[in-house]
């Protein structure tokens, strides 16, 4: 899978799209970074080319980020927030009342799940997590008053696989006006796009694989729907959750390598797997690019191919665990992923500790779990690095 080429002319919008130098009197290859926080009017609420008025509300290097995400997702508009879950909290915001209800895929980032549970569900928002990997169980938990289905297609930190094109077609079956929304942070529109294959939006933390380097936090929403741009915009303005322009024209920089990236990413997350999964001081591995990952043939129906995120079981227990993170040499211990470099966690303690035990325990996310995010260094460092420190933990088996 890995190594198929990309979406037609990936690599050409990633770079092009929205970048216009015609854009800027001085014709500037490189969007400028513009940090003016206002806008002068022709007359009093009168705007130059119908355009920017005050920076919470458009700003132009936000909208060069804002035109190349719509684009590299088959979409028609795009929106940049403040962080991922700024971007989660606006679409809530923009669709859901008090008394309405959201159905959730079970595994989410700690995060998400934290803020349905304990943020929105405050403010009268009814939230019902399934196991999305069965479409039907998504359908079963539609109510009258649902508005809104959200998971992530390849989801953190288990890598299960939501069935976008099977999921999409059967809510909007039951009812046309709830909103698909797809959390693609772990493969971004490189691997899938998920408005083509019928979400109605698009999310990521683009603080990941979007921009690539771990030097943003941001959000971003991208839609087909002009009814749903006007919606979440105004709710863009109107919460305020909007990232920096500074940071705006890192993400933009980011995405021009995001097809070189994403290549790379796949093939050593790949070759990572396949190490793992051979490797006997390891129980068990998940990756959706390798066939015995339990839904690699739905993976194929959804993903042109994998990214650099890998889950494994080591043997032992949670001593073993914690001396195998602490023994990584390439690998750095720490929380986020989507970076050049290579990352390796513990979900449980780590970016996963706000699951509620009860949840931990069902889905898997045990002592022994731990996620890796594959990075662009050398395949045979990587690799080296991984066995010695699974002998560091487990010197015999
Ligand atoms: C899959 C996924 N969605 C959303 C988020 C939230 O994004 P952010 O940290 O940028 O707010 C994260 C990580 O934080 C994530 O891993
Ligand atoms: N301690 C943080 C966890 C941040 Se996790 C960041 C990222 N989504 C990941 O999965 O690594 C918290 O929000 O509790």
């Amino acid at each position: 899978m890995s190594g198929e080429a990309p979406f037609k002319n990936f690599g050409t919008d990633a770079i092009h799209a929205g970048q216009e130098p015609e854009k800027w009197d001085s014709r500037s290859v490189v969007p400028l970074i513009g940090l003016s926080t206002t806008f002068k009017q022709v007359s009093p609420g009168v705007l130059r080319h119908d355009r920017y008025e005050y920076s919470r509300g458009g700003n132009p290097t936000r909208e060069c980020l804002e035109e190349c995400v719509a684009k590299l997702e088959n979409g028609k508009h795009a929106l940049a927030y403040a962080s991922g879950l700024a971007a989660t909290m606006s679409m809530v915001e923009a669709l859901l009342e008090n008394g309405d209800h959201a159905v959730t895929g079970d595994d989410l980032y700690g995060g998400t799940n934290r803020y349905f549970n304990k943020v929105a569900s405050k403010h009268g928002v009814e939230f019902t997590m399934v196991d999305v990997r069965n479409p039907d169980n998504v359908v079963a938990a539609i109510k009258p008053n649902t508005k809104m289905v959200w998971f992530e297609l390849m989801s953190n930190p288990l890598l299960r696989v939501g069935e976008v094109k099977t999921i999409a077609e059967k809510v909007h079956a039951v009812n046309k006006d709830i909103v698909v929304c797809v959390d693609n942070t772990f493969l971004t529109c490189y691997n899938s796009r998920p408005l083509d294959l019928g979400a109605d939006v698009v999310m990521h933390s683009a603080t990941k694989y979007m921009n690539g380097h771990s030097d943003v936090v941001m959000g971003l929403l991208a839609m087909k729907s002009d009814e749903l741009k006007k919606k979440l915009m105004f709710a863009q303005f109107a919460i305020g959750a909007v990232p920096s322009p500074f940071d705006c024209y890192l993400v933009n920089r980011g995405l021009k390598t995001l097809h070189v990236r994403m290549q790379r990413h796949g093939e050593n997350g790949l070759a990572v797997a396949k190490f793992l999964e051979s490797h006997d001081r390891v129980a068990g591995v998940s990756y959706p690019g390798l066939p015995s990952h339990p839904q690699h043939e739905v993976f194929k129906t959804v993903a042109r191919g994998c990214s650099g995120m890998v889950v494994f079981y080591i043997k032992g227990g949670l001593e073993q665990a914690k001396t195998f993170l602490a023994s990584l040499k390439v690998f750095t211990l720490a929380e986020s992923l989507g970076g050049f470099e290579s990352l390796a966690e513990h979900p449980a303690i780590m970016t996963h500790a706000s699951v509620p035990e009860d949840q931990r325990e069902v889905l898997g996310i045990s002592d022994t779990f731990i996620r890796l995010s594959v990075g662009l260094e050398d395949e045979a460092d990587l690799l080296a690095d991984l066995d010695q420190a699974l002998k560091a933990a487990l010197p015999t088996v």
